[in-house]
């Protein structure tokens, strides 16, 4: 299913000085839509932020909401309401003082204040905090209150800096949670930034991983997370482990040639657009299977094996996750029982938990990975 564009970010750049910050982004967002925008810091997902919101001026490309160009319009004429990491209370005015300040600014008539502030305390499970100060209040409150202040003025487009980041663990599952279900609620098309991976795949309809202001993939949560189209997105995604190994395309496998780290092993291509020669393999530590070195009878069929030696072991809940000796490499491993140390085994890895990519520069050229298209239409379709 294809969704018109409600928000679309067309080529748009930003520079700092000589610093290129956000280069040629093409976004397109669907009404109603949660984007989570994904990235390490510094990759610029704030400043992608703060362009759609109007506090940026790219240096080139637009901004535009449901096909009217906003790109010059000031940040209050867009319909759309931020949210900061840091709540951003004004620390003198109470709960309803806060959650009414946006209409205040347009001067709304108080009544009309009033039963909206009172709407977004119920909204939002703030009934009876109203005449409370921000210092009264936990911070799982505060980030409900800078909601409510964000909702209040009734915005077409959601836009979240972190909102999360201040609250501790716990508070954070929820907040979360209540977060996604009154966007759902509401209708409301939402832009999340996070450098959080498990909070952007909870949350979000699509997730867009930014790698030094390009978009590197995007795609449903479990799109970038089962496909991704680089071995950049691979590891961001939790795919950690990385071998080299070598390999030769025959017919629609990918025969992976014995190496000084592996045994040779034959896996499907799937639509991956490999070609002969050096590949780079991801894999993520809970994907594999350790099996003692001797006990060739528990090898899954058509795993890639890695010889290895156990380094470590740790317990970090639910399975022991071991640091094993591949070759020069140390990769990790899960089993659910514990290997002892200098332990010979095989790291047992199944072709499709396997990410294969030829190292930049040695892709085919015109190959294109089915589903990993990124062109506008499809990133819609997959919202
Ligand atoms: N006002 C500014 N002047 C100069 N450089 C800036 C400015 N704002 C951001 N930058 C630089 O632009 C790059 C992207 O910053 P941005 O805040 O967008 O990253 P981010 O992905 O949101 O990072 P984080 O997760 O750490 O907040 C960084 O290298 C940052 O130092």
């Amino acid at each position: 299913m294809t969704l018109a564009p409600f928000l679309e970010v067309k080529k748009a750049s930003v520079a700092y000085g000589a610093t290129t910050v956000l280069d040629g982004i093409d976004l397109a967002i669907a009404k109603g839509e949660f984007v989570a925008l994904l990235g390490s810091s510094g990759c610029g997902k704030t400043t992608l932020l703060r362009t759609i919101a109007g506090f940026v001026m790219p240096s080139a490309g637009t901004v535009s909401v449901a096909g009217r160009d906003v790109t010059r319009l000031p940040p209050d004429k867009r319909g759309m309401a931020l949210v900061f990491q840091s709540y951003a209370l004004w620390p003198h005015m109470t709960v309803a003082q806060n959650i009414g300040y946006g209409l205040k600014l347009r001067h709304q008539p108080a009544e009309a204040i009033a039963r909206r502030v009172a709407e977004m305390e119920a909204l939002l499970g703030l009934t009876g905090l109203a005449r409370r100060k921000p210092a009264e209040l936990s911070g799982g409150q505060r980030q409900r209150v800078a909601l409510g202040r964000a909702l209040a003025i009734d915005p077409e487009i959601l836009l979240l800096d972190e909102p999360l980041s201040n609250l501790d663990a716990r508070i954070r599952l929820s907040v979360r949670h209540e977060i996604r279900a009154l966007q759902r609620r509401l209708g409301i098309t939402a832009i999340h930034v996070t450098h959080d991976r498990e909070e952007a795949m909870v949350m979000a309809d699509r997730i867009v991983i930014l790698d030094s202001g390009r978009i590197a993939q995007a795609g449903t949560p479990e799109e970038v997370y089962n496909r991704p189209v680089s071995s950049f997105v691979a590891a961001f995604m939790g795919a950690e482990n990385s071998i080299g190994l070598v390999g030769t395309v025959a017919g629609d496998r990918f025969a992976i040639t014995a190496g000084p780290t592996n045994e040779p092993c034959a896996v499907p291509l799937s639509g991956r657009p490999l070609a002969d020669g050096p590949v780079v393999a991801r894999f993520r530590a809970e994907a594999a299977k350790l099996v003692p070195a001797g006990d060739a009878a528990h090898v899954p069929e058509g795993t890639l094996v890695l010889p290895g030696r156990i380094e470590s072991a740790s317990y970090p809940g639910g399975h022991w996750r071991h640091a094993v000796a591949v070759g020069p490499d140390t990769v990790l491993a899960d089993a659910p029982q514990a290997f002892a140390p200098d332990a010979a085994v095989k790291v047992c890895v199944p072709p499709e938990a396997l990410f294969l990519f030829n190292p930049p520069g040695a892709e085919p050229a015109a190959a294109e990975f089915a589903g990993h298209k990124t062109d506008k239409a499809s990133e819609l379709a997959g919202a």
